[in-house]
C-alpha cells in the first residue's frame, strides 16, 4: 500500500487546510490493512480533523462497463466519468447527481439524492469488503437506504451495479445540463462539502439557519454561505477546527430559536 503525507487540501472539495496520511489501496490484498471508518472517497462530504491516518481506493477500482442496462462500475469512479459513459451510451437515471463532485462509493454509503431521487432508485448490488466477512455481495434488498444513510456503514464498496434506463443523447444531457444550472443557482459548487445538516423531518436546515440570522458569519477562513444558510464555503484556508466552531454556532443557535437538534450531513473524521 502506498503511503504518502499530504495536505487535506489535495483530497477535499472544501480544500481544507490541515495534513493527513493517505494510504492508497491499490489492490485487494491491501484491504486487510484498512481501519474500518477511515476512508475516503472523492472528499465532497467530509471534514478532516488534522494527523489523521486515511484510506483512499486507487484508481485501479475505477471503471466503467455496461451489459444492456446494468451498469458496473468500480467504487472509486467519479459521477462525472460515469454521467459522461451513461451518455454515450444513452442511458438515463443518474442525471440528479450532475455536477456532485464523488465517488460512487461515496453515494451509495451516504444514500446521495438531488431532485427527489436517490441512488437507492437505480441500485442493484454492492460488491463489499469488510474485516468480518472478507469480500462479499449486497443486492437491493439488504441494503436498507434511508434518508443520506445505508446499510454499508463499515464496508469499502469496491463495485457497484446500477440499473439505468434506455434514453437518447439529447433528453440526458438536456436534464444534466438543467440540473447543474439549478444546482449553481441555489448554492456554490467550488470550496464546500454540500450540506453542512440533514433536514429535519418536514423542515428545511437552509431556513432555520437563515432565520437565526447566521448567513455570512466567519469562524478563521470559513464562512456561513450568503447564498444558502445550509453551505460553509472555504474562503481561504480554513481548516477543520474552523468549521467544527461554526457548526457548533449553528447547532446553538437553532436550538434556541426553534428547539430543533440539527445532524450533521457532513462526515467528520
Ligand atoms: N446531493 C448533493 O448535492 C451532494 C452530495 N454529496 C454527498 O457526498 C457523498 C460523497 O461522496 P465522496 O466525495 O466520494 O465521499 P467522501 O470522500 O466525502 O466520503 C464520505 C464518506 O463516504 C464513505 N465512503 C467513501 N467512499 C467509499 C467506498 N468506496 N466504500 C464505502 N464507503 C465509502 C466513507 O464513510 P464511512 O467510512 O463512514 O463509511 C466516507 O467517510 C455522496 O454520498 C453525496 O451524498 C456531496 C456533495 C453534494
Ligand atoms: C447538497 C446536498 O443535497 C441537497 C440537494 O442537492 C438539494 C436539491 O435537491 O436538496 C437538498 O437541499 P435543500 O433541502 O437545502 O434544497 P434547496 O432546494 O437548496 O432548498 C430548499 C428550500 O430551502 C429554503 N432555503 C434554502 C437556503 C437558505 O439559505 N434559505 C432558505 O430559506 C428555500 O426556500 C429553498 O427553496 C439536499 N440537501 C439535503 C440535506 O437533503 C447534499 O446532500 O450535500
Amino acid at each position: 500500500m502506498k503511503q504518502i503525507k499530504i495536505n487535506t487540501n489535495l483530497i477535499t472539495s472544501f480544500k481544507q487546510n490541515g495534513t493527513c496520511t493517505l494510504n492508497v489501496i491499490e489492490n485487494m490484498d491491501d484491504l486487510h490493512e484498512i481501519e474500518q471508518g477511515k476512508l475516503v472517497g472523492e472528499g465532497s462530504n467530509i471534514i478532516i480533523r488534522n494527523h489523521q491516518n486515511l484510506y483512499k481506493l486507487s484508481k485501479t477500482f475505477s471503471y466503467v462497463n455496461i451489459v444492456d442496462s446494468l451498469v458496473i462500475v468500480g467504487g472509486s469512479t467519479k459521477i462525472s466519468l460515469i454521467n459522461k459513459i451513461l451518455i454515450k451510451n444513452g442511458l438515463s437515471g443518474l442525471e440528479f447527481l450532475g455536477g456532485v463532485p464523488a465517488s460512487i462509493g461515496g453515494c451509495v454509503r451516504m444514500n446521495a439524492g438531488a431532485f427527489g431521487k436517490s441512488i437507492s432508485d437505480i441500485f442493484e448490488y454492492a460488491i463489499c469488503y469488510n474485516h468480518d466477512k472478507g469480500i462479499y455481495t449486497i443486492h437491493k434488498d439488504n441494503a436498507y437506504f434511508s434518508y443520506r444513510n445505508s446499510n454499508f456503514k463499515d464496508n469499502v464498496i469496491l463495485e457497484v451495479g446500477l440499473r439505468l434506463k434506455k434514453s437518447n443523447y439529447h433528453d440526458i444531457i438536456t436534464k444534466l445540463n438543467e440540473n447543474t444550472k439549478i444546482r449553481l443557482s441555489k448554492a456554490p459548487l467550488l470550496r464546500t462539502f454540500g450540506s453542512v445538516f440533514k433536514n429535519p423531518p418536514n423542515m428545511v436546515a437552509g431556513k432555520l439557519i437563515e432565520e437565526c440570522y447566521l448567513k455570512g458569519k466567519i469562524i478563521g477562513d470559513a464562512m456561513i454561505c450568503k447564498k444558502h444558510a445550509n453551505y460553509i464555503v472555504n474562503l481561504n484556508k480554513a481548516t477543520a477546527d474552523d468549521v467544527l466552531y461554526l457548526i457548533d454556532i449553528i447547532k446553538n443557535n437553532v436550538y434556541k430559536k426553534f428547539n430543533v437538534e440539527l445532524e450533521e450531513e457532513v462526515v467528520i473524521l
